[in-house]
């Protein structure tokens, strides 16, 4: 049985250097854990890095981040992954989103997104940017989406659907232009889980989370458009690493069958 997989080039996001010559307590305090990234910097430091904040040892393991529509397989795929002993798996922190302090930002947003989308977005963004700054324990890091597919598809969504108001838009954008230009987010590998709208309807109704119930097909079909205009057509968004395809439409049978085929490609991420 032949399986269609597309590795498609790099283009690597380069966010404008800054120069960090005052904030020195907040430099202080991040002292142990980070370093300032010489704005100089050229041989062995990652692309795009100089003038950013780096945690410490990070530039020496592989982060990838599988990426991919709501209920498209992407716990299934790092459950998958996470029985090989070099790879450290790191799930949405949807549970955080679902009860930060007694509330349940996803719930309201779903419930009443005009007035709750930036609420849910500002919390995923905060959360997501500690995912990708977190300590790295194995060799290999897969990680489920990103700081980069929370702004770029789901922001992006709700302003364009007409359920964010411009102002919400604009002060989310400030804070996600900041921090990815201040602070260095290495990713290797993308690993893009590839369905069609309507397979993920199917199984978001089989699992059946009580915040989603009232997500219709359309929904899906846009955030769907949105990740093929970033990943596949790159009309949209800088892509801040390669881009492995994997179509993902098939039984479980068959996409446990091409994440094992396809599980070199992905340890090749921690050589490049
Ligand atoms: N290849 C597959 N075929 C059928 N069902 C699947 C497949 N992969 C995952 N599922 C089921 O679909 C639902 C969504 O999968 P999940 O891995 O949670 O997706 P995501 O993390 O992308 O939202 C779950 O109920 C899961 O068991
Ligand atoms: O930036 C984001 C990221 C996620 N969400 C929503 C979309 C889904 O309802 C859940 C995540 O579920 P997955 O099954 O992992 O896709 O969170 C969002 O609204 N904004």
């Amino acid at each position: 049985m032949s399986v269609c997989v597309t590795l498609v080039s790099a283009r690597r996001a380069v966010a404008p250097a800054c120069l960090w010559t005052g904030w020195s307590g907040w430099r202080k305090a991040c002292a142990g854990g980070f370093r300032l990234v010489p704005s100089r910097a050229r041989s062995g430091t990652r692309p795009g890095a100089a003038g950013k904040l780096l945690r410490d040892g990070e530039d020496r393991k592989a982060v990838i981040c599988v990426e991919g529509n709501i209920a498209s397989g992407k716990t299934t795929c790092l459950e998958y992954f996470s029985k090989t002993s070099s790879i450290e798996v790191l799930t949405e922190p949807i549970s955080k989103w679902r009860d930060v302090r007694g509330h349940n930002p996803l719930a309201l947003m779903y419930q009443d997104p005009l007035r709750w989308g930036i609420t849910l977005q500002t919390y995923v963004q905060l959360t997501m940017l500690d995912r990708h700054l977190s300590a790295v324990a194995a060799p290999v890091r897969m990680m489920e989406r990103s700081i980069f597919s929370a702004k770029y598809i789901f922001v992006e969504n709700l302003f364009r659907s007409g359920k964010m108001p411009e102002v919400d838009y604009a002060v989310l954008s400030e804070w996600f232009d900041w921090i990815t230009a201040n602070i260095c987010i290495p990713v290797d590998l993308i690993v893009y889980l590839q369905t069609s709208p309507q397979t993920c309807h199917e199984r978001l109704k089989q699992r059946c989370r009580e915040e989603e119930k009232v997500i219709p097909l359309e929904y899906l079909e846009s955030i769907h458009q949105l990740y093929e205009e970033w990943l596949i057509r790159r009309t949209s968004w800088p892509v801040p690493a390669p881009v492995l395809v994997i179509p993902a439409d098939h039984n479980l049978q068959r996409m446990l069958h091409q994440y094992e085929e396809n599980r070199a490609k992905i340890l090749a991420a921690s050589c490049l």
